[in-house]
């Protein structure tokens, strides 16, 4: 999730002019991740080009109303104490539910986390996040921590995963992005933030021109702490500690549209040792849905 995050006049013009020649969108995509570009970044503008709507200016097509009067509806996530997956029994251990969020354990086994942490090491990039203004992906200091991603059907065992994510979310497979490796050393943090794209900035329409808004989030521990690096929930003082294969799962978007700002978490200082997790975000509608069916690739 790196490289190019702006579109200059001359790029906007080669995308139309491709176009209009008939080139297929995908194509375009593969042609500006080749010259750089983040490949979300280009299939956002590419799709921004082909429905007339300039990625940065995009008007949302609803105006979500933020904070304030959010509405609970039934969680997502499925009852019980246990959520039978194709593969695999989840535990639920705890449940909030203003906001919506549960501590889950056994999402992954330990043979799993270490496979993860194993195929990641050594594609870590430094952590980026979506610049409030341009909607570019940044560096900031917010974050420190380093990250790779793994697109859906990447192989079978990220299939796997994403399977049973997916039932535990109780959300279509395809609505996901890709899951997200993260790394934090001693003294790695992510200061509280949303996950979800807060309406009110522009650079929130470049991410939600495919797929939509984000609207749950699964957070799953690869490993045990030390000490710190707890997932913390400042407006309601809630603290989950990382044990390894268990996971935090809470959702932030109802079916109108509503945004739960009770879901602001970041991830608190690693004091001692290492902290690894996997998120999965899941969005309204599939990702990539706004490529033609031919062209859609995740
Ligand atoms: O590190 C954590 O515990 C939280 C991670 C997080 O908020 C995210 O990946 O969006
Ligand atoms: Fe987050």
């Amino acid at each position: 999730m790196n490289g190019i995050t702006n579109l200059s006049p001359e790029w906007r013009n080669w995308i139309r002019e491709n176009l209009a020649r008939g080139c297929a969108p995908q194509s375009l995509v593969d042609d500006m991740v080749r010259n750089r570009f983040d490949p979300v970044f280009a299939r956002a503008a590419v799709n921004g080009v082909m429905t007339n709507n300039e990625p940065v200016a995009a008007p949302f097509e609803v105006k979500p109303k933020v904070g304030t009067g959010y509405v609970y509806e039934m969680p997502r996530l499925p009852a019980g104490n246990i959520i039978r997956t194709s593969d695999r029994d989840v535990r639920v251990v705890t449940r909030v539910n203003r906001p919506m969020i549960a501590v889950l354990e056994g999402v992954l086994s330990d043979e799993e986390c270490d496979q993860l942490i194993r195929l990641s090491a050594d594609k870590m990039h430094r952590s980026t996040t979506v610049d409030p203004i341009s909607g570019k992906h940044e560096v900031i200091a917010d974050r420190s921590s380093e990250g790779t991603f793994f697109a859906l059907n990447a192989d079978p065992f990220i299939t796997r995963l994403d399977r049973r994510i997916g039932e535990v979310m109780h959300w279509p497979v395809d609505h996901g992005e890709g899951l997200q490796v993260l790394h934090y050393g001693t003294g790695g943090e992510y200061k509280p933030h949303f996950d979800y794209f807060p309406p009110e900035e522009p650079g929130s329409h470049v991410q939600m021109t495919i797929g939509g808004q984000r609207v749950s989030t699964l957070v799953m521990y690869l490993n045990d702490v030390e000490e710190g690096g707890t997932t913390i929930f400042p407006e309601i003082g809630l603290e989950v500690v990382p044990k390894k294969g268990s996971a935090v799962y809470f959702e932030y978007t109802n079916s109108q549209n509503q945004l739960d700002r009770l879901t602001l978490h970041g991830g608190s200082p690693v004091t001692r040792g290492e902290k690894w997790i996997v998120t999965k975000w899941m969005r309204q509608r599939r990702y990539g849905e706004a490529l033609s069916p031919a062209t859609a690739t995740s």
